[in-house]
């Protein structure tokens, strides 16, 4: 039985890595968490991740987005199809192109078809509208995270760390009620895309299994070095990334030591990031696929001021924390309740981005 005000909202993320779609159900009223439902994921077959992989960097309008969006709108009506019993839904899109600074942000796929298709509503578009308003339209799942540390009952500030493509933090008080007084959030690098990257065109495999390579390597400290000196890491938040984030020159290393140069760089990366937290955080639970890089974690446990963990110790799915990000924020559009802040995107003032489309 639903509580009062509570709806069951299924919200999707297909992330940076271009694996595939994520959904998950939330039982929300865009305030607080009432529970967690079905879970489902769709990989993107390998011509479609080479179509979505061709589109990166364009806007809409070109062949290639237009190309992007179809892949994108086919898997997700095929994996959301399977749900029932839907209130609305939280549809992030695909990012090809995420430029704030000229004030744009693209996520391919429309909403209003998905609409249709589905026969529910859709909220999309979530991030331009921060951006238009001169925010960086990301991260967004801070305000979730803060509604996920009141649910866990954290009695102080508690880190989350998102280990996918891209790395992406969010430093939170539980003890302060409204989330756009209580996050302090931003991309702090690059997490598994370069790691995929350099193992797909060196090695010929999709990724590094669970750091196994990176294990037997070590990292480069001169070309760290080098890395950690990009002016990115010492930029006062709030900032974020695309898969045009920093990377550490791994040429002419074995594929060991390029390896534990990529992971020790994520980890560099998370380690900069508590300079500008403002106490470090009671722990940092972990989600997104990084946190199956058991080398990875090491490195970023060793560099951090406090605990690390994954988000399963504190009883939560850390493959599906921002797919249930985008259902918990589809319920706040749904309500006019703000989705970024300053903390958060450095928008002037909190805003609700996201468009709501009825079938
Ligand atoms: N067992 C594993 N060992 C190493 N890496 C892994 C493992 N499982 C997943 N990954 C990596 O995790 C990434 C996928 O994680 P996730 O789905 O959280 O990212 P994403 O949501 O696409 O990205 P982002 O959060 O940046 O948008 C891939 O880069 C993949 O290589
Ligand atoms: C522009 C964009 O799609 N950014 C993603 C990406 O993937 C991780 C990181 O970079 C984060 O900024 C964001 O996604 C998460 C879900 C967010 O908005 O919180």
């Amino acid at each position: 039985m639903k509580k009062a005000g509570m709806q069951r909202v299924l919200g999707t993320m297909s992330g940076t890595s271009l694996d595939g779609v994520d959904a998950a159900v939330l039982l929300t009223d865009g305030v607080e968490i009432g529970g967690f439902g079905e879970t489902a994921y769709r990989p993107y077959s390998d011509d479609e991740r080479d179509i979505l992989r061709a589109a990166l960097g364009s806007w809409p309008g070109s062949a290639l987005a237009e190309a992007a969006a179809e892949v994108v709108e086919l898997a997700h009506a095929e994996l959301l199809a399977k749900f029932r019993d839907i209130d609305l839904v939280g549809f992030h899109g695909q990012t090809l192109a995420h430029d704030p600074g000229g004030r744009g942000t693209h996520q391919a796929g429309s909403g209003q078809d998905l609409a249709q298709a589905l026969g529910w509503p859709v909220v999309w578009d979530f991030r331009s509208t921060d951006v238009r308003l001169g925010g960086q339209g990301a991260p967004l799942a801070p305000f979730y995270h803060h509604a996920l540390a009141r649910f866990i009952g954290a009695d102080g500030p508690l880190g989350f760390l998102n280990l996918g493509g891209v790395s992406n933090v969010t430093w939170c008080d539980p003890r302060i009620p409204a989330p756009d007084h209580a996050c302090l959030a931003f991309d702090c690098g690059p997490a598994n895309a370069p790691m995929d990257d350099y193992c797909a065109t060196h090695l010929g495999c999709p990724r590094d299994e669970n750091g196994s390579r990176a294990a037997r390597g070590v990292p480069e400290a001169a070309r760290l070095e080098a890395y950690v000196a990009h002016p990115f890491f010492r930029r006062i938040p709030p900032k974020s990334l695309d898969r045009a984030a920093p990377v550490p020159d791994v040429q002419g290393l074995s594929p060991e030591d390029a390896l534990a140069t990529l992971a020790a760089a994520c980890a560099a990366g998370v380690s900069l990031a508590f300079e500008h937290f403002p106490e470090p955080p009671a722990r940092l639970l972990v989600c997104g696929g990084g946190r199956h890089n058991a080398t990875l974690m090491a490195m970023i446990t060793a560099g951090c001021d406090c605990p690390v963990a994954p988000v399963e110790t504190a009883g939560l799915d850390g493959d599906m924390i921002e797919a249930q990000a985008f259902a918990y924020l589809a319920a706040r559009v749904a309500r006019g309740l703000p989705t970024s802040a300053p903390g958060t995107t450095g928008v002037a003032a909190p805003v609700g981005g996201g468009t709501l489309s009825r079938p």
